[in-house]
């Protein structure tokens, strides 16, 4: 299957949005155990839903955080090649609309500061560190929400803090320009189809849509922006985790006619962690589906000629 190809965009159908908004959404309430259900069917049906987080201080950070990403793009090249790094796809990256940057360990306060000093050696900008660092702590803190509602649900929560404790968070920041009006041969794909590697990603579109998601029978599902959700999505990673219980869905950019901003906050296995199903999660029913891997020997083969040829990554990996 050609994921590209013009499968229909369903019209109707919409992903599934879960409040997270109650302040009183903590472990062990009746409400918790409701939103964990809702997260269980929402991840098996779609692999990913819509986290409505209705919070007021919302508008003034999602402002913040769109101008800071406008200021960094609109920083000279030569700059923003500073963000360097040796894992791929964690750097800079830049290809015909599409460019990125990515913050390492982004929730530790430091790191974000260093990559805000690397852009701006005079000041270090404390304005867009001090935004980037209060979404980075909003992202995380829903990350471990999921993935505790996710463990729990799957009877494996004895895990939890060692899972918790293998993985860290990298942050990107993505730009899509719009094509020039006049040329009718640019691409309208900003970012081909694929699956996530990592964890759990969270991500955000800043006013202007694009995000499709695929559907277990292959339709798409064209995303709306708001500043109160995050799209919380299932990567391969915590697919093969779970003895696929659940998958990772397949999602793309299209482009329309203005130029687009979203972020990403990816939760990815530690070096040195060995990414295996726990034996709770295999049985007659369940075989083993995948061998056990390391995260950083899984994406690099991604990034190889032999892996970007394949349908599925991780299949092709890993599969038994
Ligand atoms: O820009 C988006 O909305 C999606 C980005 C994405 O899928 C990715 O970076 O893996
Ligand atoms: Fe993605």
């Amino acid at each position: 299957m050609d994921s590209d190809s013009l499968l229909p965009l369903s019209q109707s159908l919409q992903l599934p949005v879960i409040d997270f908004s109650d302040q009183n959404l903590t472990p062990g309430t009746s409400k918790w155990d409701e939103v964990k259900a809702d997260v269980r069917k929402a991840l098996e049906d779609y692999g990913c839903f819509q986290a409505f987080v209705d919070k007021v201080s919302n508008i003034e950070l999602d402002k913040s955080v769109f101008e800071a990403m406008e200021e960094l793009f609109d920083l000279p090249v030569k700059t923003k090649q500073r963000n360097v790094s040796s894992k791929p796809f964690h750097g800079y990256l830049s290809h015909d609309l599409y460019q990125s940057l990515g913050i390492e360990e982004a929730n530790v306060a430091e790191k974000v500061n260093d990559f805000a000093q690397l852009l701006w050696p005079d000041h270090g900008n404390k304005s867009i560190s001090e935004t980037m660092n209060k979404f980075s702590e909003q992202l995380v803190e829903l990350d471990v929400m999921v993935r505790r509602m996710i463990m729990e649900s799957f009877g494996v929560e004895k895990y939890l803090d060692e899972h918790l404790n293998s993985t860290n968070y990298l942050f990107r920041m993505m730009k899509y320009t719009a094509p020039p009006e006049d040329d009718v041969e640019a691409t309208k794909l900003g970012l081909r189809s694929h699956t996530d590697k990592n964890v759990i990603t969270i991500l955000h579109q800043y006013q202007v849509d694009g995000l499709e998601i695929m559907t277990k029978d292959e339709k798409w599902i064209r995303v709306r922006p708001s500043q109160h959700s995050f799209i919380i999505m299932v990567g391969d990673s915590l697919c093969a985790l779970l003895n696929g219980r659940l998958h990772s869905p397949y999602h793309r950019v299209m482009m329309a006619k203005k130029t687009r901003y979203s972020t990403a906050m990816f939760s990815i296995p530690n070096p040195g962690v060995i990414i295996d199903s726990p034996e709770e999660l295999v049985d007659q029913e369940h075989p083993r589906l995948f061998k056990p891997f390391e995260y950083i020997d899984f994406l690099n083969f991604f990034h190889s000629e032999a892996g970007r040829r394949v349908e599925s990554t991780l299949h092709a990996f890993c599969a038994v």
